[in-house]
């Protein structure tokens, strides 16, 4: 199942600058594994703001819950999240 994910990132102003990278990092490559092994399909930065729109790629609702609930991130994420099923015009066969 394909699902549209936007979160947008509201880390603490009082977190310490280590705190805040180390966080930071542990969430890069948590998302730069899930992109590797195709769950995590697409990762785009929306301009001007600390968010992005991303594109998932699980078994189920309850997969894509337990995916972003271990996202490092995630106590500072507002997530917003919208199951997706292929549009009859598409013409990529992976739409689906
Ligand atoms: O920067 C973000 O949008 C938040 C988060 C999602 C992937 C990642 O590496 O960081």
């Amino acid at each position: 199942m394909l699902f549209k994910v936007e979160m947008t990132v509201n880390i603490p102003l009082d977190m310490p600058v280590e705190t805040a990278a180390e966080i930071k990092a542990k969430e890069k490559a948590y998302s730069q594994q899930l992109q590797q092994e195709g769950k995590w399909r697409h990762i785009w930065r929306i301009a001007g703001l600390y968010s992005n729109v991303s594109i998932f790629d699980v078994k189920d609702a309850e997969e894509l819950h337990n995916l972003l609930m271990a996202l490092p991130l995630y106590p500072y994420m507002d997530i917003n999240v919208d199951a997706l099923c292929r549009h009859p015009s598409s013409i990529r066969n992976d739409d689906k």
